[in-house]
């Protein structure tokens, strides 16, 4: 162990220290399993069942100040989660994250003071085009954070891959990441321009933000 997290009676997290450091590295790290498929099955029910109490709304770009509808940029429908009214699979999503949020203050000095989530639904033919998840008007999203919550057979021909734009010495570099349950992505909202590919079958996923006050 890091002797000063020691001397503070700190645990170090080995998966937490690999997404830092490939943060630090790449500006984006991918996890698996940060959702075990019991639970990955659980918010996916809550999802489900949300969306067939139709609470979803078509997803819009831009911020609530400056918010449009365009189904050529984004065809997905989202569901702001509120956690002070999360139920009991919510509270397991939120628990998960507050811990890493905790964790990336203490190590990093991030300043996570916020975070937003909501559920996304991509329903076949849909996709996000090419984009960066600042707004103009707003900056303090630090790290953007998706989770997939498809079923366990998800396949690739499936699409509805996250493709990252890297910029490596110079040079474009695309990496695709598909939307495997249980795996989460997160990346430096203010700097990865990213897309989702058109999806063939509905695409299940929880994104959010974490941001400065
Ligand atoms: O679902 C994904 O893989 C990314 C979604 C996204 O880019 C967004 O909601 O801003
Ligand atoms: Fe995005």
């Amino acid at each position: 162990m890091n002797p000063l997290f020691e001397s503070v009676g700190f645990e170090e997290n080995p998966v937490y220290e690999q997404l830092i450091a490939d943060i630090g590295k790449q500006q984006y790290s991918i996890v698996e399993n940060f959702f075990i498929q019991d639970e990955v099955a659980l918010l996916r029910q809550m999802l489900q069942e949300k969306h067939q109490a139709d609470a979803f709304k078509k997803a819009a770009i831009g911020n609530r100040v400056n918010e449009t509808i365009e189904k050529s940029i984004r065809g997905d429908f989202i569901l702001w989660m509120d956690e002070r009214k999360a139920n009991t699979v919510e509270q397991l999503f939120f628990n998960r994250i507050n811990h890493l949020v905790d964790y990336l203050n203490r190590t990093c000095f991030l300043g996570i003071l916020q975070k937003e989530f909501h559920y996304a639904l991509y329903p076949k033919g849909t996709f996000y085009k090419r984009h960066i998840d600042t707004f103009q008007n707003d900056d303090r999203r630090k790290l953007s954070l998706v989770c997939y919550l498809n079923e366990e057979d998800w396949l690739p021909e499936n699409g509805g891959e996250l493709v990252l734009y890297l910029n490596e010495n110079g040079e474009e570099m695309e990496k695709v990441i598909y939307p495997f349950p249980g795996r989460i992505v997160i990346f430096e909202s203010q700097i990865i321009e990213h897309e989702v590919r058109p999806v063939n079958t509905a695409r299940l996923s929880i994104t959010g933000w974490l941001k400065t006050r």
